[in-house]
Formats: C-alpha cells, sequence, structure tokens
C-alpha cells in the first residue's frame, strides 16, 4: 500500500535527517534516501532545505512520482507572527521550530535553541516572534580557532564548561561556556516564564550544562513540518 504520510526531510548544513511517523534518522546519499522511500512506500515528501544540496528539483529528479512540497517561510501561518520584515530571509528550519514549541506550548515566552552547525536562538511570546541570535555552532566554533590559530588543535568535545586546565579543555569548556552564557541570558529577562525548547545534533551538550529548565526536542522540526503540512492541507 502506497503511504498518503509523507516522509518529512531536513536538509540542513551538516546532513540530511529524516522522519516518518514517530521514527527519524539521518541519510548519507541517495541511495540510503531511496532504500527509505521503497521501504516506507512513500508518496509524497516535504523538505526543509537551508541549502542548496537537496531542493524539490533534485528530489523530483530522482524520485519522478513522488509529490514533493518545500516548506517555505509563511508570515502568519497558524498565527505566527514573525519579526523579520522580509520573512524570506528567515531560515525555514527556525521557522519550523518555532511553529513546532508554539504548537506545544501556545501561550506564554518560548525559547527555541538549535544546537547546529550554527546555534540560533528565537524566542516567541505567544504568537509573536520577538527576534533572535545566530552564532557559530560548537563543532564549527572549535573548527574555527583550529583553522585560524596555528597553536591551537582541533577538540573532541567531551562536554564540560568549567575553567580549563589545559588547552583542549580550555577550547573545549570556553565554547560550551559561551553557549551555555548565551542562552542563560535570554532566558534571565524573562523571569521563569519560558518554555526553553533545545534541539539539534549537539542538543545533549548544552542540555547537560544549562542551567536553567528546558525540554530536549530533537524532533522539533519534524514537529513543525507536521504543524506546516496540516496546514496546507487544511488550505487545500
Ligand atoms: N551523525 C552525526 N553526523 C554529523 N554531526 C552529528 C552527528 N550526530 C551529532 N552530530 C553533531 O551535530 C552537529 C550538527 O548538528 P545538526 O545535525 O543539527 O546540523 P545541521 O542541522 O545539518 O545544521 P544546521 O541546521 O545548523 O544547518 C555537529 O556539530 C555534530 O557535533
Ligand atoms: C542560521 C541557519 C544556518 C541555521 O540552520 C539557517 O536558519 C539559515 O541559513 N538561516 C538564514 C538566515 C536567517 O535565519 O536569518
Amino acid at each position: 500500500m502506497v503511504s498518503d504520510q509523507p516522509l518529512f526531510l531536513d536538509s540542513g548544513n551538516t546532513r540530511l535527517k529524516w522522519g516518518y511517523k514517530d521514527r527519524t534518522g539521518s541519510i548519507e546519499d541517495s541511495s540510503e534516501l531511496t532504500a527509505l522511500i521503497r521501504q516506507f512506500n512513500i508518496s509524497n515528501i516535504v523538505l526543509a532545505s537551508v541549502t542548496q544540496k537537496w531542493t524539490p528539483a533534485t528530489l523530483s529528479g530522482l524520485f519522478p512520482s513522488i509529490l514533493v512540497r518545500s516548506a517555505i517561510v509563511e508570515q502568519g501561518l497558524d498565527g505566527l507572527m514573525l519579526a523579520y520584515k522580509d520573512e524570506s530571509s528567515l531560515g525555514v528550519d527556525r521557522w519550523l521550530n518555532m511553529l513546532a514549541a508554539m504548537h506545544h506550548s501556545p501561550t506564554g515566552f518560548k525559547v527555541v535553541v538549535s544546537m547546529g552547525t550554527a546555534m540560533t536562538i528565537d524566542v516567541v511570546d505567544s504568537n509573536r516572534h520577538i527576534g533572535g541570535y545566530i552564532v557559530p555552532g560548537l563543532l564549527t566554533q572549535a573548527k574555527s580557532l583550529h583553522q585560524n590559530a596555528s597553536a591551537l588543535p582541533m577538540v573532541e568535545f567531551s562536554g564540560g564548561a568549567e575553567l580549563g586546565g589545559n588547552t583542549q579543555d580550555c577550547i573545549n569548556h570556553g565554547i560550551l561556556r559561551s553557549a551555555v552564557a548565551l542562552v542563560e541570558a535570554t532566558v534571565a529577562p524573562l523571569a521563569g516564564q519560558a518554555m526553553v525548547f533545545v534541539t539539534g545534533g549537539d542538543a545533549g551538550y548544552l542540555s547537560n550544562s544549562l542551567g536553567v529548565e528546558h525540554k530536549v526536542n530533537r524532533n522539533l522540526i519534524f514537529d513543525g513540518l507536521k504543524t506546516y503540512w496540516l496546514a496546507k492541507h487544511r488550505d487545500g
């Protein structure tokens, strides 16, 4: 039987991830994607892409019989009002994460933190996006130090945010401490009234050191894609 339930794809700067019903994973290449589509008998795909690596055109070229819809940022969808005047310049991943957070918690402040290639923070007050931050992600910061300072090695992340007593720990812990401080400083003025959502490949590192109450949800973007897909289904 052909599945009506779409395969959700999240094409980030580092890797391609998939969500189908309550299952998720990451995909290395098109042969893995082909296998997945056969396994679940997929008839439609909903794509969130912040890169040109995977586009509706590449997917339709590979799978001509599959309906591919690309999520596009839309002011006011599901009531979410965006801080950006030009909503097309907002990353679709940030938008979908906010839609999902709003779905989980319709009223009050939401702080959405994504720990990927870039680290992003977005603050939403009920249905109003107040604004956000974009900084380099943990691994991106570590790579940048290694590439730009000749005495600095490439570090393996191990967690920990206390003062370091050697080069590895100073880098490792310093990067994590600055990410933690940024989230805590964003949450502080909201006087304990914010729901903090943490997502992305490096969510675990942040979560282990974060001093504010939060929820780790690695599938937030798939929740957002589902919300988007249902809204579009409703609109026809
Ligand atoms: N299997 C994996 N492959 C690559 N990175 C991984 C993996 N598992 C965890 N990570 C971590 O996830 C981080 C990348 O996060 P994520 O996968 O959310 O990135 P992305 O979504 O592709 O990037 P972005 O959305 O910021 O463009 C890396 O810094 C790495 O430390
Ligand atoms: C910030 C990233 C890289 C995070 O994945 C992505 O959301 C993006 O490419 N955004 C476009 C710029 C913006 O959101 O303002």
